[in-house]
């Protein structure tokens, strides 16, 4: 079953497409990432999949449902939402927003436990949200998204205020909710972060989506088919597989001059440079 399916989403702003023609889908228990340079659309779909903003044109499914009845309270109860701007009461402690939170789901006490443990912040509970630091107010958000442990996840950029402990910290958890059937639908810019948590992934640039599929798949795809030999003298050939070098290979192998072979795989990074022509950031 599909858990997000969005079919030709155009979305534009005046003149300029946020997005341009996009279409995947999510199948239920993915963790999926959105990776794009800043600007790229991935908070615009985002918000089209949570009914803050409507498509232009095309057709966006979720839970089921069309995006834009995810406000109705049967359908936000299933799913749960970290992003900037994070709905907490800065004056309320970190506990009595999960209080509200833990009301307005109708949960038990014990849930609140359970979550503030789950984001490393048990000893934290009686500060107020205001005087929290930046990484700290991050955890908190995501405590009231996943208090509820909701059937799907989005998360906007969900470490980018974490010190890599905490981001550790996160992941772990994260995983541990997909193991128990949360679908995951996240944006980020970091690679390392879509390498190590995501199935699959979708490179966004400039509102299309240049590559999709898991990050092996897409490293096989966009393997550049050099081979890297480094021979015993220090030289360092790098040449295309084929005959000619595998004759070359046997010739050095014969007269012991070979010291190390190894294809050359790109990381998600040189996919994601290749594909948007960017940096990061
Ligand atoms: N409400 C709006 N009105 C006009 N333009 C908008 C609006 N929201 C987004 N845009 C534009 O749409 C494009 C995509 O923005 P979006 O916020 O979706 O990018 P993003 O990939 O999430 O970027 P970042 O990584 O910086 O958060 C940008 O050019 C942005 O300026």
């Amino acid at each position: 079953m599909d858990v997000i399916k969005v079919t030709h989403v155009q979305k534009r702003f005046g003149s300029k497409d946020a997005l341009a023609d996009v279409s995947f889908s999510i199948p239920k228990g993915e963790i999926f990432g959105f990776l794009g340079p800043s600007g790229s659309g991935k908070t615009t779909l985002i918000k089209i999949l949570t009914a803050q903003l409507n498509t232009t044109n095309g057709q966006a499914t979720v839970l089921n449902q069309p995006a834009g009845m995810m406000h109705h309270s049967a359908q936000k109860m299933r799913f749960g939402i970290l992003t900037d701007n994070s709905g907490l009461y800065e004056r309320l402690t970190i506990e009595e927003n999960l209080e509200l939170y833990r009301q307005l789901y109708d949960l038990p006490k014990a849930s609140i436990d359970r979550v503030l443990q789950f984001v490393n912040l048990s000893g934290e509970r009686k500060k107020r949200f205001s005087v929290l630091s930046k990484g700290m107010r991050q955890r908190a958000i995501l405590a009231c998204a996943i208090i509820h442990e909701p059937e799907l996840l989005f998360l906007d950029e969900p470490t980018s205020a974490l010190d890599p402990v905490n981001a550790a910290h996160i992941y772990k958890g994260l995983r541990y909710l997909n193991e128990k059937g949360t679908t995951i639908f996240l944006t980020t810019h970091n690679m390392a972060e879509a390498e190590l948590l995501c199935h699959r992934v979708a490179i966004l640039y400039q509102g299309s989506i240049k590559a999709i599929g898991s990050p092996k798949e897409l490293k096989r795809q966009y393997r550049d088919n050099q081979v890297r030999i480094e021979l015993t003298n220090g030289e360092i050939h790098e040449l295309p597989q084929g005959e000619e070098t595998a004759d070359r290979i046997a010739d050095w192998m014969k007269r012991g001059f070979i010291d190390r072979i190894e294809t050359k795989e790109p990381s998600l990074g040189d996919i994601f440079i290749k594909m948007t022509g960017s940096e990061l950031l």
